[in-house]
Formats: structure tokens, sequence, C-alpha cells
């Protein structure tokens, strides 16, 4: 298996520049998730290091050898698409040989390797079978397969999950943890979706507008996120954000305070009069929406049922640990 090193990676095209000096560093066996809003530069980030896409200037270096030059075909990376770009005339067992095929391995050992993957991905069964007789969940599972038979040091994957309905996605999200536990790879991982990032992820690598906000496991991000868009965009429902004049008891040169909906509370006074717009009553736990000023919408989740209705005002406090204090450029203090 594999680590990788980013140090310094611009990319270009003509002369928009989408990805501004990126530093990484991932280690050998972790599973590390790139997450950030569309066109901030996730996937052509994987695509440099995968080789599909030359990196402007910066080195690439997988297992300490700079593979700027290496062809996308040598690198040793593999990578599922969110297409799954599988061959619509092939079957399921020919799909995940193909690879092999081409690199000349032995028919004998592209058997043995096929029959091992499509055992781990339950695939055995439907090896026979075209890419159109399968479900999503189906065809995604053979597009990784095809992936661990060439036996990559890095597994790179691109929004692999996109195309599946929220169940399957949620399964689908378990099964890679688990190949990730099974093979203990190196594997990295883009997504849009925060969820998915706090649930399969070692590492959360953030980015915005093509570069890097802030590196760090699930709780770190979401326990000390380093900015106000790190900590809007880790954690759902999303972080409140108060004016901090409504909120005296912030640090000194707060500008803004930021509240999780699941740790403000109700209060018998203040600091903040919650006016209700809307109650999603969800059984187990209640969502109030509102505002606490104008501009300030709010979000609070209760414990179980409520009798609180919109047209409501409430009080809203939240324990002065649970409370992120941001000064005017948005930096956690
Ligand atoms: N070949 C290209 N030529 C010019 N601009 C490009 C090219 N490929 C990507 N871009 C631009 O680079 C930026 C980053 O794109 P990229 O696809 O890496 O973003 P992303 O974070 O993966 O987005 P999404 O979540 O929407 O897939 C975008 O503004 C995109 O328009």
């Amino acid at each position: 298996m594999a680590t990788l090193e980013l140090s310094n990676v611009v990319k270009s095209f003509d002369k928009t520049t989408i990805i501004h000096g990126v530093d990484l560093a991932v280690s050998d066996g972790e599973f590390v998730v790139f997450v950030g809003p569309s066109g901030c530069g996730k996937s052509t980030l994987l695509r440099i290091i995968s080789g599909l896409e030359p990196a402007t200037s910066g080195d690439i270096r997988i297992d300490g050898q700079r593979v700027n030059e290496v062809t996308a075909a040598h690198r040793g990376c593999s990578m599922v698409f969110q297409s799954y770009a599988l061959y619509p005339h092939m079957s399921v067992y020919d799909n995940m040989a193909f690879g092999l095929e081409n690199l000349g391995v032995a028919k004998a050992v592209i058997e043995t390797k096929v029959t091992a993957a499509a055992t781990m991905l339950q695939l055995g069964p439907l090896l026979q079978r075209k890419p159109t007789q399968l479900s999503g969940g189906q065809r995604q599972r053979v597009a990784i397969g095809r992936s661990i038979v060439r036996e990559p040091k890095l597994f790179l994957f691109d929004e692999p999950l996109s195309n599946l309905d929220a169940e399957l996605r949620v399964s689908m999200r378990a099964e890679i943890r688990d190949l990730h536990a099974r093979l203990g790879a190196t594997m990295i991982y883009v997504t849009h979706d925060q969820v998915e990032a706090m649930t399969m992820a070692d590492k959360i690598v953030v980015l915005r507008a093509g570069r890097i906000e802030q590196v760090g496991t699930p709780l770190e991000l979401y326990n000390t996120p380093c900015n106000q868009f790190v900590a809007g965009f880790i954690g759902s429902p999303r972080m409140n954000f108060v004016p901090a004049a409504e909120f005296p008891s912030a640090l000194p040169g707060t500008h803004t305070v930021g509240i999780r909906p699941e740790h403000a509370q109700l209060a018998d006074s203040g600091p903040l009069q919650l006016k209700i717009k809307q109650v999603e009553q969800l059984g187990s736990t209640s969502i109030l929406h509102g505002h606490v000023v104008p501009d300030a919408p709010f979000e609070l989740i209760l414990n179980g049922q409520t009798t609180i209705q919109r047209g409501d005002t409430v009080c809203v406090s939240a324990p002065p640990e649970q409370l992120h204090c941001f000064d005017s450029n948005g930096l956690r203090l």
C-alpha cells in the first residue's frame, strides 16, 4: 500500500488558476475524504493524483517517489467514477478482467483474482450478466471490483455513490468502509456530501475555491472548526450564526457566535428570542425553525416531541463551552 504527499500543487486551465498551492500528506492505509462545495476543485485534485490531469506546478509523491512525469497507467492508482464507466457489451466477469488482460496477466491468475473480488463484493452469481441487467448498487460494486483486481497502491473514488438512492447510499457507504478495513488500503474519496465525509473518513480535507480550509478527523472538524466556512459546512443541520451583540458571554473580539442546533437549549430567559416559523416533529426529535434577529435564521433540535407551535416565541441559550466564537474575518477565536 502507499503514502501520498502533495507539495504546493497548483493547477491552471489557460489563465485561470483553480488549485492554489495544495499541501497534503496521506498516511499508509488512511481513508481520506475530500469534501467541499461544487466547483471547489475536488475532482481536479483527484485527477492530478491519478495522473489523468497534469499539475501545472508542485510535486506529487507516492511512497516517497515523485510521480509527476509517471503516466496514469503506471502510477498504481485505480479510480472508481460516479458514472461507473463499465463496458456495456461485456459481462461482469469481462469488465473486471479487462484491465488485467490488457496487462498480459495469465488467464488462470485473472480468474483467481476476479473470483476473489467477486466473492468479497457478493457478485459471484452475477458474473455472466451484462451491466444493464444489474441494479445501480451492483454496477457500482462491479466498478469497485475492477479496481480491486488491479491491486492498486491507492484507491481513488470520485463521488461513487451520487447516482444511487438514499437507502442504497447508506449501505454502500458501509460496504466501502468495510472493504477499506479488510484491504487495509490507502483510499481517497471525493464527495460534496458532508454526512458521507463524517461517516466514512479517518481524515477529512475541506476544500473551498481550490484551497484547503482545514484537515482533521471528523470530530476535530465538528468540535473545533477553524473558521466559519468549515463550521457551516460540517454538521447537519447546519450551525446557526448569530451576531455577537446578541450573546454577551461571547469571547472579547467576537463578531459572530456559532451555535449548533443540537446544542441550543430552551431557557426561561434570553439571551436569544427565537420566533418560531416552523416546527418539524420527527418523533424522536423536534426541529424548531425561526429567526433570532431578522437576518439570523436559527434552528434548534429538541429531544422528543413538543407542543411549541408556529408563531410562538421562545427563549434560547447555549452552554458557554458549546459556543463557537469567530472574529470579523470568520476565523475561530
Ligand atoms: N478542463 C477544464 N478546463 C477549464 N476549467 C475546468 C476544467 N476542469 C475543471 N474546471 C474548472 O475547475 C473548477 C473545479 O472543478 P472540479 O470538477 O475539480 O470541482 P469539484 O469540486 O469536483 O466540483 P463538483 O462537486 O461539482 O464535481 C471548476 O470551476 C471547473 O469549472
